[in-house]
């Protein structure tokens, strides 16, 4: 049986060399001579007591000598080993290994001598310093860092690896006889009393040269040795053994340096099994990783790992191994080894965590009930081990009915090869044409941007700067903390962010829908509110835009127009690529008109929860379709879906009470009854929407066919009032029941028209709402009666969209007209929006309105300059009405007339005076009303009859 031994180093080997070299000059005439030398090259060993008795024999060099001459043979040829061996036909080995063994063999006994051999002095102890300072583990080294070298590995033939197994076979056989372990079998007798052969035995009597001994007879009985390079070019090396044998005390320098590799791996290979032969198996290509063996045949039976690997042996393996006699596992029999279990990760994301042992816990009964009916958490279904759910996550993405979405983050745009959209111009910057820049500089907040905000630097331009209430863009002129500090620059961020251009910081993308044409989805996240893209275009007037609709786009089927401020719009059919963003219902992101600059502009901007990589980008478009047959099926898809392109719902309302019934007290006393009567019996209560025998306008009801509950993206305080009335009932007929809705209702509005002596219709385009309605025009009826509520502030938008091919905008069949503002909104309270400027601005504005209805005239003179009579310390924008309203606030900052003030020759005034002054004489729709509004950013449209009616 193999035993573990370290591996002679190389100096061992050396010595061992030497010793041979030594055998080979020695003659029995110089044998001092060359002892010494031997010993000055070797380093300092034990010399055992034994050794005085092989000492006596001094007639052991003859055979030594013998072979001596042999090794300088072969030195001389390299083919001198084969010669040797024909020589010595008693030795199979080569020559060389003749040399080494000859220190082990039983020599021929020589007469006993007198003389007392000259290192024969056993009363002088030796001592190995290296062994005593514990260094000799370590072996010699080299100067230059062979420890480095060390590290290198080689891989070793099986031939190579296989010899060693052999000899080790042999080894154990015969080990008992000559062994280094046995020195005392070797000193009696065995060695010729010879002063070489003794220095040789008493290093065999050391561990050191016990292994090296050891080692030398693996070698020589393993004739086949041979060295296959690391490449497995294939090509035997020549027999380590025979290179070793080959030296002599004059050609060792030689032979390591020619040989120096060679010496180097067999030292970097000395602590390894297969070259101590411990591998019982024959290997057939070595993997070493960082300095280390790996066994990359597992499936082969193995020899006993080396010992600093744990070996982990199945406890019931391992006492199959168990012999009866010993209780401790066999050496050396291979452990059965188990085939290894892959081991699955099977609990996903959230690895670990024990899943709620209550599931129910924390839902509402609701989600309960809705958990209760999903089969795949029913306890008795299978559990999905191959891609469970997350833990928690899972359960309410089950409960509400969601996808699971992988979350992503970075950018990933569509492959190329997409298709793209016909060629068109694109405009990244807004152009006014015609007489829209008159148009604008005509404007209050043309003139009223310059004004600056009171924000401290801890503000950051949050969301109560004055600037971002009113939707006006910070900037150097009018930003009183600096771009440092300031958030309130959604455009700059935009231009900054998109101006190095690449996928990822444009961050938006056209992509073909399956229904509904082409849209833009995001490649990118988005935060909450984040600006996007701006919608870029050229700004036009209405009478410019009725004439494109009539003339340029009259075929066109989408049309790319939407209300911008004021009499103007903008036409993306030159412009960015925002105009492919389509509607949704329950949209991800807001169109929202900014003043930047002074210049209006307008971007989409994310809503209130961020946006994922891949969503399609949609906003409302609050659509008003002008008429009926103009109205679209809506495929948007979402679940509070209105079914048609149209306008925001209405303010969910709460039910209505039921009636109360009068006491019979209060019959008596005749209290109640009427309005029992009114509220309960209505006849419009009573009717379902779009009935025309309803009592309520046919307007309402139109109205009420496009409004539907359940979509709270839409800010309660923005509903919409407006006059709708199809004076042509649509051709075209949707199966939806909005659409019937439709139908109903315009058919009430016929009715109600009819009355009125009216015919045709009017197309009436709200302006500076930002929208886009129809209304009935009463043929012959003054503009006032066919004036619609118009008030609408903010950023909610309607996009002229697809319009059928059939109906054409402003066609001879309808009149095209505008309409004015008659008066100002129903006083309405304050109501949250997701938008928060455009809620404040709405919100403040009505009730601004509600209140000066009431009030004396509110000192102010514009929207900006009502917020900016909000006090510093405000921090709530629901304050904004009352503060305003009040008008007992006075405004911390210095009031800048308007240009409209200017002209009206009020800039002299204080804000209240000019305030009054306006309220009294200035030409403002609005301000005709005695409402004190200052609605500079409602229409303030003349009545235009674009086309002529039938
Ligand atoms: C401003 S364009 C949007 C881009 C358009 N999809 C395209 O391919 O050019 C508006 C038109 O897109 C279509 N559209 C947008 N959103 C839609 C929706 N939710 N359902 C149906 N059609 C829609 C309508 O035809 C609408 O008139």
């Amino acid at each position: 049986m193999a035993t573990l031994e370290a591996a002679p180093t190389m100096a061992e080997l050396d010595t061992l060399l030497l010793d041979a070299s030594s055998f080979s000059s020695s003659t029995p005439s110089d044998r001092s001579s060359a002892n010494s030398a031997s010993l000055s090259s070797t380093p300092p060993t034990t010399i055992s007591p034994d050794s005085m008795s092989l000492a006596s024999e001094p007639d052991a060099a003859k055979p030594l000598s013998a072979a001596a001459s042999s090794i300088e043979a072969v030195i001389a040829s390299p083919k001198a080993p084969e010669t040797a061996q024909q020589n010595e036909p008693r030795q199979q080995t080569p020559v060389g290994h003749d040399a080494i063994v000859v220190a082990e063999q039983p020599l021929p006994a020589e007469p006993p001598s007198n003389s007392r051999p000259r290192r024969a002095r056993s009363s002088l102890p030796v001592y190995n310093l290296a062994r005593l300072a514990g260094t000799d583990v370590h072996g010699r080294r080299r100067s230059k860092g062979d420890a480095g070298l060390e590290k290198r590995r080689r891989t070793v033939s099986e031939a190579t690896l296989a010899a060693p197994h052999d000899g080790a076979t042999s080894d154990s056989t015969d080990a008992p006889a000559g062994t280094a372990q046995s020195p005392a079998r070797i000193a009696p007798g065995a060695l010729p009393a010879s002063p070489t052969t003794t220095r040789t035995a008493t290093r065999l009597s050391t561990p050191r040269s016990a292994r090296i001994s050891k080692k030398s007879r693996s070698i020589r009985a393993s004739p086949h040795l041979t060295r296959r390079s690391t490449r497995l070019s294939g090509a035997p090396v020549e027999d380590l053994a025979t290179k070793l044998s080959a030296l002599n005390k004059r050609g060792k320098k030689a032979a390591q340096k020619a040989l120096g590799g060679l010496s180097r791996e067999l030292k970097r290979l000395q602590d390894t099994n297969e070259f101590l032969h411990i591998d019982t198996r024959p290997v057939r290509y070595t993997v070493w990783s960082n300095g280390k063996y790996v066994d990359t045949d597992p499936s082969q039976p193995t020899a006993p790992e080396p010992p600093r690997k744990k070996v982990k042996v199945d406890k019931n393996a391992a006492g199959e191994q168990e012999t009866s006699e010993t209780g401790k596992p066999e050496a050396g029999v291979p452990a059965t080894n188990k085939p290894r279990v892959k081991k699955w990760l099977e609990k996903g994301l959230y690895a670990g965590q024990e899943a709620p042992v209550d599931i129910f816990q924390g839902l509402t009964a609701q989600e309960k009930k809705k958990l209760a009916s999903i089969p795949e958490l029913l306890r008795s279904s299978k559990p999905n081990r191959t891609f469970p759910l997350p833990m928690y996550n899972g359960l309410r993405i089950l409960i509400h009915g969601r996808d699971f979405k992988l979350p992503f983050d970075i950018c990933n745009p569509l492959p190329p090869g997409q298709p793209k959209p016909a060629a068109y111009r694109t405009m990244t910057k807004n152009r006014f044409v015609g007489n829209a820049a008159a148009y604008w500089k005509k404007t209050p907040h043309f003139g009223d941007f310059a004004s600056k905000c009171v924000c401290k630097p801890e503000d950051g331009c949050g969301e109560d700067c004055q600037n971002r209430i009113m939707l006006y863009e910070c900037d150097e002129t009018n930003c009183n903390i600096g771009r440092e500090y300031c958030t309130n620059r959604a455009f700059q961020d935009l231009q900054e962010r998109t101006k190095k251009g690449g996928r990822y910081r444009v961050g938006v993308e056209v992509f073909k829908t399956p229904d509904r044409g082409y849209g833009v989805r995001s490649n990118r996240c988005f935060e909450p509110n984040q600006i996007i893209m701006e919608y870029t275009g050229e700004i036009i007037t209405e009478e410019e835009c009725e004439r494109r609709m009539n003339e340029e786009y009259k075929d066109n089927e989408c049309y790319y127009l939407m209300s911008f401020d004021q009499n103007m719009i903008i036409d993306a059919t030159t412009g960015s690529i925002a105009r492919f963003v389509n509607h949704s219902c329950s949209p991800n992101c807001r169109m929202i008109k900014w003043i930047v600059s002074g210049q209006p502009r307008m971007a989409l901007f994310a809503g209130d929860r961020p946006i994922m990589t891949g969503e399609e980008l949609t906003y409302d478009y609050n659509f008003d379709p002008f008429s009926a047959k103009n109205v679209q099926k809506c495929l948007c898809g979402s679940a509070n879906c209105r079914g048609v392109l149209g306008p925001k719902p209405k303010e969910v309302k709460p039910p209505k009470q039921p009636p109360k019934q009068p006491s019979e007290q209060e019959k008596k006393l005749g209290k109640g009854s009427s309005k029992v009567s009114a509220k309960g019996t209505g006849k419009g209560s009573a009717k379902a929407p779009g009935q025309s025998s309803a009592k309520p306008s046919a307007k309402r009801k139109l109205k009420d066919a496009f409004e539907f509950d359940g979509d709270d993206e839409v800010a309660a305080g923005t509903a919409k009032k407006r006059k709708l009335a199809a004076t042509v009932g649509p051709k075209r007929t949707l199966s939806s029941a909005s659409l019937k809705g439709v139908k109903g209702a315009a058919k009430g509005a016929a009715k109600k028209a009819t009355k009125g002596a009216t015919k045709g219709a009017v197309t009436a385009i709200k302006r500076g709402g930002l929208s886009i309605s129809v209304a009935a025009k009463k043929r012959g009826l003054s503009s006032k009666s066919a004036k619609t509520k118009t008030v609408k502030k903010g950023a909610t938008t309607t996009a002229l969209g697809r319009i059928s091919k059939k109906t054409t905008y402003g066609k001879k069949s309808q009149t095209v007209a505008t309409a004015t503002t008659t008066k100002a909104p129903k006083p309405k309270a304050a109501a949250p929006s997701r938008s928060p400027s455009l809620t404040i601005v709405a919100a403040g504005v009505e009730s601004a309105a509600s209140a000066s209805a009431t009030a004396t005239p509110v000192p102010q003179t514009t929207p900006r300059k009502a917020a900016a009579a909000i006090p510093a310390s405000s921090s709530s924008r629901k304050q904004l009405p009352k503060l305003t309203i009040s008008g007992g606030k006075t405004s911390a900052r210095k009031w800048t007339p308007s240009r409209k003030a200017i002209e009206a020759g009020l800039a002299d005034k204080s804000p209240a005076a000019a305030a009054s002054a306006k309220s009294s004489g200035a030409s403002d729709g609005a301000q005709k009303t005695g409402k004190g509004l200052d609605l500079s950013r409602t229409p303030k449209i003349k009545l235009v009859n674009a086309t002529k009616s039938n």
